[in-house]
């Protein structure tokens, strides 16, 4: 078996709070990992709100969801860090050197010092009742999206009724051929503005309907839909169908690895250390007297957490780090 190399800091959540802090252990010259278990980085923003503007974060007037995930992304992207996608981090173990040993549902992975940064825990797709589906998972039947791109002249029928949902039938509405979104009421929960935008634009949109069978040997070709509470069933043509029911999101495992939780949320010191010597714990997933979950407050915690992991890595180092202003001349 290939030896597998000890980072400094794996951190636990790819999330806005986990790539500013992945950075930040960079400027403080630690190796460090990131673990994430969606296919894709950039936690709730990518997930939830991708199109949606956000107007909160320092030095942004405002700034796209995904547009800041992808400058968190460039900025990271001067350390290499490595990134290990689709891994959920389920077991943590202190082994008797004092390293960690990390299980996930793929791959085991060693430290010297954990940040979790990962929100409400790992998120899952809630995904179609129907019993065919399942089968097509690996096909054309998709429950991310993280390259638009792969819709390019596709005809695309997505699920959902949701902001994110109506999102990505904007996102992909200049992008494919043509795209249906179908959704069980006849009222988006979405924000009015994308919902004006959306009757504006050239996506068909077939309310309310909900999936009634997929027709195709190898990927789906035809999908059903019947009216609720209605006698109509209408056939569409596919080539690709997405699903965006939202997403559950659960702390599972995190609660056995044997620190101090309070109200789902793990208890931090002003170090931004767990009840676990090692163990940090930054962003929504953190509590302590006074916090706040915003994305502002995670990308002062990782700094806090990976400046205090630092010492206990080397307890020679300084917590104060040298400003960045003056590393790069
Ligand atoms: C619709 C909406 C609008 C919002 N608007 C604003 C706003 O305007 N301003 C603002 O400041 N905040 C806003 N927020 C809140 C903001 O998105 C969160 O505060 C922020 O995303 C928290 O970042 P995080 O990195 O701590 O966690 P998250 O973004 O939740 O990321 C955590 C990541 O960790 C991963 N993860 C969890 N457990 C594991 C595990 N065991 N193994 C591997 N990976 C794991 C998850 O899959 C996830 O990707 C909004 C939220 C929503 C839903």
């Amino acid at each position: 078996m290939m030896e597998q190399k000890i980072y400094d800091i794996t951190i636990i959540g790819a999330g806005p709070t986990g790539l500013f802090t992945a950075y930040y252990g960079g400027l403080r010259q630690s190796s460090v990992k990131i673990i994430e278990s969606l296919p894709h980085i950039g936690g709730q923003l990518s997930a939830l709100y991708p199109e949606k503007y956000i107007y909160d974060v320092a030095g942004f007037p405002k700034v796209r969801a995904q547009d800041l995930v992808h400058n968190l992304k460039e900025q990271l992207d001067m350390f290499d860090p490595s990134i290990a996608l689709e891994e959920e981090v389920q077991e943590v173990e202190r082994l008797e050197d004092g390293i960690f040993r990390l299980t996930t549902n793929q791959d085991i992975h060693y430290t010297k010092t954990i940040i979790i940064t990962a929100g409400n825990g790992a998120f899952q797709p809630r995904k179609l009742a129907l019993k065919e589906a399942e089968a097509y998972e690996t096909r054309n039947l998709h429950y991310f999206v993280d390259n638009m791109m792969q819709f390019k002249d596709k005809r695309v029928v997505l699920f959902g009724g949701g902001d994110s949902a109506v999102d990505w039938a904007l996102m992909l509405e200049p992008i494919a051929k043509e795209v249906t979104l179908i959704h069980r009421r006849d009222k988006f929960r979405a924000h009015e503005h994308s919902v004006e935008n959306l009757k504006n634009s050239k996506v068909r949109i077939l309310t309310p309907y909900v999936p009634e069978s997929f027709v195709g040997t190898d990927e789906i070709e035809q999908v059903k839909v019947s009216e609720v509470k209605g006698e109509n069933i209408i056939t569409i043509d596919v080539d690709d169908v997405i699903v965006n029911y939202g997403f559950v999101s659960s702390l599972g495992p995190i609660k056995g690895w044997g620190m101090d939780i309070e109200k789902n949320s793990i208890v931090v010191n002003t170090k931004m250390e767990t009840s676990v010597e090692g163990i940090y714990a930054a962003g929504d997933i953190c509590t302590y007297p006074g916090k706040i979950n915003l994305i502002a407050t995670g990308f002062g915690e990782g700094p806090t957490a990976v400046n205090n992991a630092k010492t206990y890595i080397e307890p020679n180092a300084r917590v104060q780090p040298k400003h960045s202003t003056s590393m790069f001349e």
